[in-house]
């Protein structure tokens, strides 16, 4: 059987990361990465996978069945999305929450053109996370959810601080504030706003010569990832980033807490959770199979943007449904 040929756009944690997973999907192949740097100063850890510049991607569309795009939420893939769906079937990761609605437009807009599918917003937030709220809303109607990520490395938001002018480069952690995490654990259903659910805590190496204030100042006041916290900003060398925060631990729970019953008498705390070494990898690993969905849509003449929403679990997976439901026995 053959192959599904899959494309990286953009050779960051996330690239690498999927780089990786493709190893562990047999029934995947990495067959080429896009840059937007010198493709000979990349070195892939898979040998004999050619790179090409992001500029001659639409030259090798014959070779690749589904492009997974690795970019910034923050600045990349608000071009390269709709660019590279007019032209392969992609999946990407693209997180600034507030402004998936647009994104999901233009994706689609380009996708419907190009007879192509688009998975939009893959990864665990947005993604498993948006699939485990959807579950407890409907399941729990008379309820409230609550999601808490970390403490760990958010990727989007370290992009999202090394796109600052004069930041050379970061890391931001998300803190969750311990005593909203167990006031839902109880049960106690708190009315809690974005600022005392979570801390940000960045590590930022600045430029020779930039203006530390100003940016702190552009971080903490950063519309959709900075505006709504209280964020920290420690100023250190790049050595001391290297050596303490080289890391991308992460991880996170949704909750779901609702009544039942007559009068609500019977009471629910449902809690998902996720503990992760590497965030790149894990979130890497829910492209590929994504990557995976796309290819049978594509298959099916299916066109236009999706989100994980629309994606039957079963597609996600190379085994039937039948052999998954059962083999956990
Ligand atoms: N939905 C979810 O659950 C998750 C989503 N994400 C998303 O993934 C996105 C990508 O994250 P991540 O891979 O960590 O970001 P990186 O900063 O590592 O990479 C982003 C892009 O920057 C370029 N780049 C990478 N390293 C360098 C370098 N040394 N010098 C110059 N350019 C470089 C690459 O493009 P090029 O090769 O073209 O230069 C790459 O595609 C995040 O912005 C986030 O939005 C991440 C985790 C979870
Ligand atoms: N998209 C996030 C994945 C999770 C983590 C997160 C956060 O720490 O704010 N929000 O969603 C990431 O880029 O790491």
């Amino acid at each position: 059987m053959s192959k599904i040929r899959v494309g990286i756009v953009g050779y960051g944690n996330l690239g690498r990361g999927v780089e990786l997973a493709i190893k562990q999907n047999p029934d995947t192949e990495l067959v080429a990465v896009f840059t937007r740097r010198r493709p000979e100063s990349i070195n892939l850890i898979t040998k004999g996978v050619p790179v090409y510049s992001i500029d001659s991607a639409e030259e090798h569309k014959d070779e690749i069945d589904v492009m997974i795009l690795c970019g910034g939420s923050a600045k990349d893939l608000p071009e390269q999305g709709p660019k590279f769906a007019s032209i392969f079937n992609t999946v990407d990761s693209f997180d600034t929450h507030a402004k998936i609605p647009q994104y999901f437009e233009a994706v689609d807009t380009a996708a419907k053109k190009s007879g192509k599918v688009s998975i939009i917003s893959v990864g665990w937030d947005p993604g498993m996370f948006s699939i485990l709220r959807l579950y407890g809303d409907c399941i729990l109607p008379e309820g409230k959810g609550y999601t808490f990520w970390g403490k760990g490395v958010s990727q989007g938001h370290s992009d999202a601080v090394r796109r600052v002018e004069g930041v050379a480069d970061a890391k931001q952690y998300t803190i969750p504030v311990d005593s909203a995490l167990e006031a839902v654990r109880k049960g106690l259903n708190p009315e809690l706003t974005t600022r005392q659910k979570h801390i940000r805590e960045c590590f930022v190496v600045a430029k020779e010569g930039a203006d530390k204030a100003k940016i702190e100042s552009e971080i903490k006041n950063m519309p959709d990832y900075f505006a709504d916290y209280d964020t920290i900003v420690h100023f250190i060398s790049q050595e001391e980033l290297d050596r303490e925060h080289s890391g991308m631990p992460h991880g996170g729970f949704v909750f779901r807490t609702g009544k039942t019953g007559n009068n609500g008498e019977n009471s629910h705390v449902v809690e998902y959770s996720i503990k992760l070494d590497s965030n790149p990898e894990f979130t890497a690993s829910i492209l590929v199979a994504y990557a995976r969905a796309a290819y049978r849509l594509s298959k099916e003449k299916v066109s236009g943007a999706k989100t994980v929403f629309d994606i039957p679990p079963s597609y996600l997976s190379p085994k039937s449904s039948i052999e998954i439901m059962t083999e956990f026995l």
